[in-house]
């Protein structure tokens, strides 16, 4: 029997994006591509295939992740010949210092995803339960895990560091960075750029980071240790001073859950504005504090591409992409019309046409729009980890 099918996971905290690949020499082509979405209702997995959207009903506890897998793998089981599947994808959003490319998934590299599962709470258990259905529901055949954090392994050891003890540098209290699967795809898209170019890229999704990119390698990057840092999100924090917490815990007697479901799922959007964390509500709200969350946000992204491009000694683009940065051309100016001062000059034309260049032929710094593709990333990962061809 020919297995020649790959199958790409991308787990997130209120979605779960799947991708199906055929196997080929030149590189995995893209077959369809699914997403079930939790906050769905009805719940359902949506097919894109050939242009067409197909729906499997799920009719299991959206809760009961097993059940919800079986469910759409029964259905996706009438779509495509998963006797053909050759090898499973996953992102795998922290890899720790442990993982500075893909792995073949085992026992002991399910543990230790396991034990980074606490830096990376939306994501990392999610994935892990994916691992265990994906095993047994297709024992025989061999998954992967692409990580988050493993394109930033070129980061400087400085870049990496935080100002505190040496010692818990040495015990992997350290910066990190993630989205990196994100930046690996649009990193390879910046060939009209020079080899040379020095890129910040801007991943505005539910999760967002920033990245620096010179030559093609990552140099610093906002997000550190967890998926915590760096700017605001659409329900987390971003960069917050440590004091902050301190005092929630210490004067107000509040618990490191309490705080880290604060941290993780009542800020950004979300606890700016008081009542929404996606920004096409905001976007459309009159509410003044919706305005002050988008408000908040894009002075930060502003502020982290400065810092960023300190970072490399200079920038010559900027690219956005994911949700936010692909569909929000109102964000992009806003973000844009911050860093006038550094040469960013927006075509307001073609940022509202969504064209891939969006600044001024005059612009010093490019403005650009590159919709990423991480599922792609996994794809090729998981034919080289996972198959032996
Ligand atoms: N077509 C769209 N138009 C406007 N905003 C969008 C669109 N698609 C996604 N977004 C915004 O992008 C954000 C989610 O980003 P996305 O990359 O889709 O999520 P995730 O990080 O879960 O993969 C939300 O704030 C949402 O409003
Ligand atoms: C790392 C991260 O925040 O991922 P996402 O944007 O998918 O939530
Ligand atoms: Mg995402």
């Amino acid at each position: 029997m020919t297995r020649d099918l790959i199958l790409t996971f991308n787990a997130g905290s209120s979605t779960i994006k799947l991708g199906f690949y055929a196997l080929e020499i030149a590189g995995p082509r893209p077959l369809a591509s699914g997403v079930i979405d939790f906050r769905d209702e009805p719940f359902a997995i949506r097919l894109k295939r050939d242009g067409e959207t197909l729906t499997g009903p799920i009719t299991a506890d959206p809760g009961d992740l097993t059940a919800v897998l079986n469910q759409a793998f029964a259905w996706l089981a009438e779509q495509f010949d998963l006797s053909r599947l050759a090898v499973i994808g996953h992102r795998v959003v922290h890899g720790g210092d442990v993982f500075k490319g893909p792995a073949r998934i085992t026992d002991q590299v399910i543990a230790q995803i396991d034990a980074l599962a606490r830096l990376a709470p939306l994501h990392q258990p999610q994935s892990l339960a994916l691992i265990r259905v994906m095993r047994a529901l297709y024992p025989d055949v061999p998954q992967t895990a692409s990580f988050d954090t493993a394109f930033h392994a070129t980061n400087p050891p400085l870049m990496r560091r935080f100002a505190i003890p040496r010692a818990l540098y040495d015990r992997g209290i350290k910066r990190y960075g993630f989205h990196g699967l994100s930046y690996h795809y649009i990193a390879g898209q910046l060939g009209d750029l020079g080899p040379e170019a020095k890129v910040v890229a801007a991943h505005l999704g539910s999760g967002a980071s920033l990245c620096a990119i010179h030559a093609g390698i990552s140099i610093d990057s906002s997000m550190g240790f967890s998926t915590l840092d760096g700017i605001p999100m659409a329900t987390r924090s971003g960069a917050l001073d440590p004091g902050v917490i301190l005092h929630l815990m210490g004067e107000m007697g509040q618990s490191l859950k309490q705080v880290e479901s604060m941290l993780y799922r009542e800020s950004g959007l979300l606890g700016v504005s008081g009542f929404e964390a996606d920004s096409r509500e905001l976007m459309a709200s009159p509410r003044p504090e919706a305005a002050e969350a988008i408000d908040l946000f894009c002075l930060r992204i502003a502020g982290e591409v400065a810092r960023l491009a300190a970072s490399m000694g200079g920038i010559d683009a900027i690219v956005f992409t994911a949700g936010i940065g692909e569909h929000q051309p109102d964000i992009r100016a806003r973000v844009a019309a911050r860093l006038a001062w550094v040469g960013a000059d927006l075509d307001p034309k073609a940022n509202a046409a969504g064209l891939r260049r969006i600044s001024k032929a005059t612009s010093r710094v490019k403005l650009l729009v590159i919709p990423t593709d991480e599922e792609s990333i996994i794809a090729r990962e998981a034919a080289s980890e996972g198959t032996e061809t």
